[in-house]
């Protein structure tokens, strides 16, 4: 974290970036009759990246709407840093897959400022502050153009810093970067982790790429098939950062990983009436391949 961006923080008593625990306990959801998920326990530790993979369908998206605010829990308990969880909070970040989330009618300095600006920080603090936050995404050479003056992985960088500068202690993104080619997308990983470590937030990240989620995670979460998906099983990644994809330890995690997760996009085919065959191999999204 940058000296000025602490500053910053003072001037506009905004709450510091630390990273916040998020405790999931026994949370369901429904809707009317479907139960999407159920009986869903993580514990999420302050500052860590969790990535949560699973079949097409299984309740990722739901789930991390739950723990935006977006989404009320039918049972159990949903906490941000202690305190329950009961609707859209300045402390919790999303970044969606879509960049049209952005205000196309403002400049990017202006997206990013609008947060502080919100919570009344002055004129040259917003200022300050977006200056800041496009810096740390590289971006601050663009920042009096317009969002639809960008590329996507541009966008997507906006997005970032549009949710960091609201100083979250938590970030959900929801596949954020599955819209971008390989070449970008392999560049905001790597920029994805760094941002990560400097701003020490918390980040839940929903992927449906192993290797992205072998790249980024302190621990990776597999979700069952759904309906009534729930937790199937929880991997550390202990491995140094930056990652290298030739690790032989992140091969042996991918192959652990592709098993288990491919047992329950099988399930899930099995459910639709699609029966796949022992042999073939599928991908997370339930394609043959
Ligand atoms: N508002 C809603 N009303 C009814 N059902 C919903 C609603 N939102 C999601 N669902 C259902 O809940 C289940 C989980 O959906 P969700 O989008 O969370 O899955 P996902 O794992 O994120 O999927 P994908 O990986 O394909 O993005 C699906 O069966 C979906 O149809």
């Amino acid at each position: 974290m940058t000296k000025a961006i602490e500053t910053d923080r003072r001037e506009t008593g905004s709450a510091p970036g630390r990273g916040a625990a998020v405790s999931v306990d026994g949370v369901g959801i429904r809707f009317g009759s479907f139960q999407a998920v159920s009986n869903i326990s993580l514990d999420i530790a302050a500052g860590e990246f969790l990535c949560l993979l699973g079949p097409s369908g299984c309740g990722k998206s739901t789930l991390l709407s739950a723990m935006a605010g977006f989404e009320a829990v039918s049972e159990g308990d949903l906490r941000v840093g202690g305190t329950p969880i009961t609707g859209p909070h300045p402390g919790l970040g999303m970044v969606f897959q879509s960049s049209e989330a952005l205000f196309d009618w403002m400049t990017v300095r202006q997206n990013v400022a609008f947060g502080p600006r919100m919570r009344g920080a002055t004129r040259a603090a917003q200022t300050k502050l977006a200056d800041e936050y496009l810096g740390l995404v590289g971006l601050r050479h663009c920042a009096d153009r317009f969002p639809g003056q960008l590329s996507g992985g541009m966008r997507q960088r906006v997005q970032i810093a549009r949710v960091l500068a609201n100083e979250p202690g938590v970030v959900l993104m929801d596949e954020p970067f599955g819209a971008l080619d390989a070449q970008t997308r392999q560049v905001m990983q790597e920029e994805t982790d760094r941002i990560w470590r400097a701003s020490g937030c918390t980040v839940v990240f929903v992927t449906h790429d192993i290797d992205e989620a072998i790249l980024l995670a302190d621990r990776i979460a597999v979700m069952t098939a759904g309906p009534a998906a729930s937790v199937k099983s929880v991997y550390p990644v202990d491995l140094p950062r930056p990652r290298d994809e030739a690790d032989p330890a992140a091969a042996e995690l991918r192959r652990a990983l592709r098993a288990d997760i491919g047992e329950e996009v099988r399930k899930a085919l099995r459910d639709q009436g699609l029966d796949p065959g022992l042999d073939q191999d599928v991908d997370l999204k339930g394609n043959l391949r």
